[in-house]
């Protein structure tokens, strides 16, 4: 059954130590660069091609978080990367994040427009839901922030380098410092089944919009400039040279702010009550939502021993688990929704259990 065997990567790590070289036979393999966390693997392993650009590898017997790994050999990454690197033998690893966490949201707006407050907000009510993107930044701390909590504080120089290593998912020079969102600290909280919270300005906004991460983007706006002032003198956290300059680039970010097909929504932060309120009706999180993390798989990964793949859909045959139920012991991944992918994780995957009959599976669940 199904239209592309399944490979025991078992082989093929044996081959050449990584199983890279499913996608590059005929070709050097030393000269591969490999990007992204591999996986651990360990001997018990299947490999299974989804069309061209991507290979699915189960890990049988890993813990939850680590279980699915995507092996990209020609998606939108891995091409652009060998643009970048002028190299045809690029591939990249890219971890599986079963269920939905929601799309991650950027919040994007001037300084002292309350982004900052509405986020603080948003987590105190929902917690298990959501969680913060931790960036990076060569700005002095102010007086309350917590190194790792508020931002990761850094060296200018240690910070270009990691750029330069593709550790970033974007960055951008920001009022005179160097703001960035690392891979790390998205996948931080994609690890958690969170939905992830960013916290960047336009330029950010801009370069997330043309990566791999797909989100909603908000645009958080003052009632009125002398507000906007109001509220950063208020803040007290700037020097009057500071301030003046977060002015200014305030009227650029504006008028940025309404760049065709940047963002999705726009919200004018006047009360600030009514303003969080338009915030949870447009991501859904109305009075009556469940306030605990959604995004908890259905079921537990089984240990798989034959895998076969119809379109989108792949059967995983499970006769070592005893359920006490053999009826159970056949369960369908559903990857026709994949969404991100490398750099970070994929995620977008769904597990439920099928019962055998005679000539085909069944739903359970
Ligand atoms: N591009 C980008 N911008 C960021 C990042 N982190 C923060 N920012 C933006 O940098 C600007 C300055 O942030 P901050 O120094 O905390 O000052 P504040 O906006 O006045 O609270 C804000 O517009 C943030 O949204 C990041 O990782 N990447
Ligand atoms: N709707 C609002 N009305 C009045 N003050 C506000 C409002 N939203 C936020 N503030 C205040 O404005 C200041 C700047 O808010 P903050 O969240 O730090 O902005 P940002 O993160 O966008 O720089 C804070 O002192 C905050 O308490």
């Amino acid at each position: 059954m199904g239209e592309a065997p399944a490979f025991l990567f078992d082989d093929l790590q044996k081959s050449n130590g990584n199983g890279v070289d499913l996608f590059c036979r005929g070709r050097e393999t030393t000269t591969i660069v490999v990007l992204g966390t591999k996986p651990s693997l360990s001997s018990d392993l299947w490999a299974l091609p989804l069309g061209e650009d991507r290979v699915l590898v189960i890990k049988n017997g890993a813990s939850t978080d680590d279980n699915l790994w995507f092996l990209e050999v020609d998606t939108p990454y891995v091409r652009q990367q060998k643009k970048v690197l002028g190299s045809d033998n690029v591939v990249a690893w890219s971890k599986g994040v079963m269920g939905y966490a929601g799309k991650p949201i950027v919040i994007s707006g001037p300084s002292g427009v309350g982004k900052g407050t509405l986020i603080a907000m948003l987590m105190k009510e929902f917690p298990s839901m959501f969680g913060f993107s931790v960036s990076h930044t060569t700005r002095a701390s102010r007086e309350k922030e917590v190194n790792g909590v508020h931002y990761h504080f850094t060296e200018r120089s240690v910070m270009e380098k990691d750029i330069k290593d593709g550790k970033f998912l974007e960055f951008a020079q920001v009022h005179g410092n160097l703001y960035g969102t690392s891979v790390e600290s998205v996948e931080v909280v994609a690890d958690s089944g969170k939905r992830c919270i960013l916290d960047i300005d336009v330029q950010g906004a801009k370069s997330v919009r043309a990566s791999s991460l797909d989100a909603i983007f908000i645009f958080i706006c003052p009632p009125s400039y002398e507000d906007l002032e109001k509220r950063l003198r208020s803040r007290g956290t700037e020097t009057e040279e500071q301030l003046q300059k977060r002015l200014r680039n305030a009227k650029g970010e504006l008028e940025q702010g309404k760049s065709p097909g940047l963002f999705d929504h726009v919200l004018v932060n006047d009360d600030l009550e009514a303003c969080y309120q338009s915030l949870k009706n447009l991501l859904g999180l109305d009075k009556s939502a469940d306030k605990t993390n959604q995004s908890v798989p259905k079921i537990g990964f089984p240990m798989v021993n034959l895998v076969s793949k119809v379109g989108n859909k792949i059967y995983l045959n499970s006769t070592m688990l005893n359920l006490g139920n053999a009826s159970k012991n056949s369960f369908v991944l559903d990857v026709s929704s994949l969404k991100g992918g490398a750099p970070g994780r994929t995620r977008g995957l769904d597990l439920y259990s099928v019962f055998s009959l005679a000539n085909g599976f069944g739903m359970l669940s």
